[in-house]
């Protein structure tokens, strides 16, 4: 078996996940330095829908949510074809289960075009592109520590959104990882780890390990 100098198998898929703000993309870019892995990210500065989308959800959460399941395939298709080895900001499960079913719930995206998305995320999820991950990392805080660095980190179009939006998201990314099984999860909590300190990063990187090991072993 190909192992990195962390006995992680180097074919290995990890998937960062956690609401808006909680910190997948600086966690994708240390995990993928560190392990000497592949990063994928979600490109946000050439979304031509998401300056459109936040100021006004119902007229292009559609558009939005074709956009974002495109790129992702896109991306796990670029996954596959290297033989995994990826670090990857963000799942295509977090974008189904929360984001498009919040807005089908909330009446911004209309019953039509959420099953026209549901039936092609049903569809793509089935390809081979879409292993499952071997490990997702399921990154959260209190909620004032989140909404504080999505006002830091000043993308205009976040911080013109009402925090009851980022209140909403959270609560269900919390109901959604309770339930989620697709996978095993390893919980990090952002007030237990410091990325920038070598001994907090290493501890993270075993905790890996242990979690990647016990799936080798079943
Ligand atoms: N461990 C951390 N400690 C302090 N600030 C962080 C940490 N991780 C991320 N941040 C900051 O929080 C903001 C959001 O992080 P980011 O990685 O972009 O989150 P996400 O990709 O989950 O939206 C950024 O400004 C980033 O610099
Ligand atoms: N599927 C999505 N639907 C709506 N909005 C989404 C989706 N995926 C990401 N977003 C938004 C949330 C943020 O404003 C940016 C980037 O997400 P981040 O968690 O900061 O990486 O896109």
């Amino acid at each position: 078996m190909d192992i990195s100098p962390y006995n992680i198998r180097k074919n290995s898929i990890i998937t960062i996940a956690g609401t808006v703000g909680v910190g997948k993309t600086t966690m994708t870019k240390r995990l993928a330095e560190t392990l000497r892995f592949q990063a994928s990210f979600e490109q946000v500065d050439v979304n031509p829908y998401l300056h459109l989308f936040y100021e006004d959800f119902k007229s292009w959460s559609f558009h939005l949510q074709i956009y974002f399941l495109t790129e992702r395939f896109k991306e796990q298709k670029r996954i596959y074809d290297a033989g995994g080895g990826f670090i990857q900001d963000r799942s295509i499960y977090e974008d189904a289960d929360i984001f498009a079913r919040m807005h089908y719930e909330n009446g911004t995206m209309t019953e039509i075009d959420y099953q026209t998305y549901i039936n092609l995320f049903e569809a793509m999820v089935l390809t081979p592109y879409f292993p499952k991950p071997d490990l997702l990392i399921y990154l959260d805080g209190p909620l004032d520590y989140i909404i504080d660095r999505i006002h830091k980190r000043g993308r205009s179009m976040e911080m013109k959104t009402p925090d009851q939006y980022w209140i909403e998201l959270h609560s269900r990314y919390e109901k959604w990882i309770h339930q989620f099984n697709l996978c095993p999860v390893l919980n990090l909590n952002i007030k237990e780890y410091n990325l920038n300190d070598q001994t907090s990063l290493e501890y993270i990187v075993k905790k890996i390990e242990k979690c990647i090991k016990k799936t080798d072993a079943n």
